[in-house]
């Protein structure tokens, strides 16, 4: 489950607090030390510098009959461009966590902020799978491509087992009636050669 936003809200503006039950921070750490993995919530307490919010029930005893919406809000790494980030305010001389719009937000958006953490590093040994945002998706698919067009190519005889790295490469459909169709061969262009697809 995500958080989309039905209302647009604009650059700095406080979009939710992050309320829940407010434990010191000696405490949480105590907690963690008890919680195995993610199934018990242990992604949903959320530290701040001396005090922590534990998250892991929807509801809190000064609101019982109201949902936390901070709890729903998923991870987005900085470098992948969060639109909220997490802020202290002063409620009545007591510093509590706040999310605010790091950007312009249009309704329909879903929210997310940084948690802090990153593969490998959450709570000792406890696990989240990251969700990879398209910007992310887009960086790992132009690093794959970028990473194939610096392989050289392997060209030759399979059969014989007489393979031949080349590199400068042109692949195309085998013309020679001789081989199966639909086989893909692989012919190195000469210079000046016509190119056969054509
Ligand atoms: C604070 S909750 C966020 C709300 C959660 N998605 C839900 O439905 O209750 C943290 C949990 O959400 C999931 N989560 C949040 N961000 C994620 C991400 N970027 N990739 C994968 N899972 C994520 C993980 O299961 C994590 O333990």
């Amino acid at each position: 489950m995500g958080i989309y936003v039905s209302l647009p809200f604009w650059e700095n503006q406080v979009v939710v607090e992050y309320h829940r039950k407010r434990m010191a921070s000696v405490e949480a750490k105590k907690l963690l030390q008890t919680l195995k993995g993610e199934d018990d919530g242990a992604n949903y307490i959320l530290h701040a510098a001396d005090y922590s919010i534990d998250a892991r029930q929807e509801v809190c005893d000064c609101h019982p009959h109201q949902t936390c919406f901070g709890r729903f809000i998923n991870h987005r790494a900085n470098e992948d461009g969060p639109n909220l980030k997490w802020k202290q305010l002063v409620v009545v001389n007591v510093k509590w966590p706040f999310l605010v719009a790091t950007r312009d937000i249009s309704a329909g958006e879903e929210l997310y902020y940084d948690y802090g953490v990153r593969p490998g590093d959450i709570n000792e040994g406890q696990k989240m799978v990251f969700l990879m945002s398209g910007k992310a998706r887009k960086r790992r698919r132009d690093a794959a491509v970028a990473m194939e067009n610096k392989k050289p190519k392997e060209v030759g005889d399979a059969s014989s087992g007489n393979l031949k790295p080349r590199t400068a490469m042109e692949i195309q459909t085998q013309d020679d009636s001789s081989s199966k169709p639909g086989v893909l061969a692989i012919h190195e262009r000469e210079a000046g050669e016509e190119n056969r697809e054509k």
